[in-house]
């Protein structure tokens, strides 16, 4: 007989950013059992699924219990995928203006948006990640500037940047959604019994 695997409790979604809890929540609605908690966690630098896996050992432990994370990366291609994990620092030092200008030097302007997701059911469980990928290109800046470079991201094949685009759209397509995809299946495929 097949016992499920029962989750502690619902699984906290821990992060410091409150755009991307926004679309978390829209993106994955009511398909698995799931809080959020405001906890801006310290971040080792390195490759991004390192990141994601230490940052969601960090959330593990503080909240004892199942818990997602993720860590999003802008990656050029002319700079061989930085500014990457730091891209936050590169937006807050030097705006949408700077990021343009890192590339200025190149003709190459693709880029690609990359969403890992961590997730570990408890304190003493290897974190397994999921990540989803948005190729595009870096543009000045249109459109709202609420979240982060999405001003300055076009995907490929739009002729709006992700800032421009009504949210439903850039939820249809975007590295976060096809981060989750994976993340919804894997609950699908594991079948976990909800917390009592
Ligand atoms: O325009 C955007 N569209 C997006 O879809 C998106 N997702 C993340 N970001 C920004 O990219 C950096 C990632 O850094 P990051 O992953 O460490 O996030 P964070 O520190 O804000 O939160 P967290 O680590 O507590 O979860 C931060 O500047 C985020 O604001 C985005 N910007
Ligand atoms: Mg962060």
């Amino acid at each position: 007989m097949c016992v499920k695997m029962q989750l502690s409790s619902p699984v906290t979604f821990v992060t410091g950013n409150s755009k991307k809890l926004e679309e978390v929540k829209m993106i994955l609605g009511q398909t698995i059992p799931f809080r959020s908690l405001k906890l801006d966690l310290p971040e080792l630098q390195g490759e991004p699924e390192d990141i994601s896996k230490e940052k969601c050992r960090l959330a593990a432990k503080q909240i004892n219990g199942p818990v997602l994370v993720e860590d999003t990366c802008l990656c050029f291609n002319a700079l061989k995928g930085l500014p990457g994990p730091y891209v936050k620092w590169f937006l807050q030092k030097t705006g949408h203006e700077g990021l343009n200008n890192l590339l200025a030097a190149y003709e190459d302007k693709s880029a690609y948006a990359l969403c890992v997701f961590s997730l570990a059911l408890g304190p003493d469980e290897e974190p397994v990640t999921f990540s989803g990928r948005t190729e595009g290109k870096i543009v000045p800046a249109r459109g709202p500037g609420d979240f982060g470079w999405d001003p300055v991201f076009q995907p490929e094949g739009y002729k709006l940047t992700f800032a421009e685009m009504p949210k439903e759209e850039k939820n249809k397509i975007s590295h976060r959604r096809r981060a989750l995809d994976k993340v919804r299946e894997h609950f699908y495929d594991k079948d976990y019994a909800p917390p009592l």
